[in-house]
């Protein structure tokens, strides 16, 4: 069974069309990923796929109920975990957890044993006892996690898990969503973060300005690009005009700086290492590393989306 189906969405507000007429199906027990640089549609999506907002026109179906008009049977089966938790600050994390099984209807023995097993899991038990109000950012996204799954869903939405967080919480947050893909739960989740996604998704859609512009498995985008491929290089010391240097190498269509590595966009590899080694000799400089890599996620989302890398990440352009 499909746990979504979604055809020929469309979603506007006034003249702005947030969804323009999106098909896309998620099957029963995949990790589906929704990746989208701002205002791309994603939550606009999510939200029509939990029941919190209509469509203009089209259908959307969790489990086979439609969401529109069968919104109960098609909720009684997901969790939601929204990026602006809906924690409350002034209940402790315990009463957090009642509340939120009390809200999905778990019955009150099961409410206690999930709340237990669920605050352990997210590494919170040993503060179950004290106010939200305290909690760090990190911890109040796990308490919303742990919250999201105290009706034990079969679908989980996870808007943006990890965005903004401390190491830990996002390493106890991927352990914890990997555990439940082995359980066999349907995962859609969105993200800004493209290796997220690579790691995490079996596939991935791409939407940019409310259209799906591509949708498969990550290693499967990166081969319809395979002719962009990179090299990192690291020298024994670097200068300031480097960058600028490497990017006038012949057959090099960008360069970026990455820590104490240049990365040289090119699509002839073979070509570029031996500028790389001339440009050395000229320069005294030795090579420590070289490697050539093939396509990321990150160059196929570029490709599709138009938009432009810098020096710290992926821009809009415009
Ligand atoms: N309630 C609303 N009223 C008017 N416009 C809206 C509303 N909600 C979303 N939009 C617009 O719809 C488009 C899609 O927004 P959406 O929030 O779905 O994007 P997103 O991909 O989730 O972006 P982000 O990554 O920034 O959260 C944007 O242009 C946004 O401004």
């Amino acid at each position: 069974m499909q746990a979504i189906e979604v055809s020929h969405l469309i979603k506007k507000f006034g003249s702005l069309t947030a969804l323009n007429d999106i098909n896309f199906s998620v099957e029963e027990g995949e990790t589906f990923g929704f990746l989208g640089p701002n205002g791309a549609g994603k939550t606009t999506t999510i939200r029509i796929l939990t029941g919190i907002s209509r469509p203009t026109s089209g259908k959307a179906t969790i489990f086979g109920h439609d969401i529109e008009h069968d919104t109960i049977a098609a909720r009684q089966s997901m969790g939601i975990v929204s990026e602006n938790s809906n924690v409350y600050d002034d209940l402790t994390a315990w009463q957090n957890m009642m509340f939120s099984a009390e809200l999905y209807h778990v019955g009150r023995k099961e409410r206690e044993k999930k709340a237990n097993e669920l605050l352990k899991k997210f590494e919170l038990y040993d503060r179950r006892n004290d106010k939200a109000h305290g909690f760090s950012k990190g911890m109040k996204r796990r308490l919303t996690l742990a919250m999201g799954l105290v009706n034990s869903p079969r679908l989980l939405f996870l808007d943006e898990p990890t965005s903004g967080l401390d190491v830990q919480s996002n390493l106890i947050i991927r352990d914890v969503v990997t555990d439940l893909v082995r359980e066999g739960v349907t995962v859609f989740l969105t993200t800004h973060n493209i290796e997220e996604a690579n790691i995490m998704c079996d596939r991935v859609a791409i939407i940019n300005k409310g259209n799906i512009v591509a949708i498969d498995a990550p290693e499967s985008l990166k081969k319809t690009i395979q002719s962009v491929q990179s090299i990192e290089v690291s020298f024994d010391h670097n200068s300031a005009d480097q960058l600028d240097e490497l990017r006038r190498l012949p057959m090099v269509n960008n360069a970026q700086k990455e820590g104490d590595k240049f990365k040289l966009y090119t699509e002839d590899p073979s070509e570029v290492i031996d500028a790389l080694m001339a440009y050395a000799h000229v320069h005294n400089l030795k090579v420590i590393s070289v490697t050539t890599l093939g396509p990321s996620l990150e160059d196929v989302f570029i490709r599709l989306t138009g938009l432009q890398r810098a020096g710290d990440g992926v821009h809009a352009i415009d």
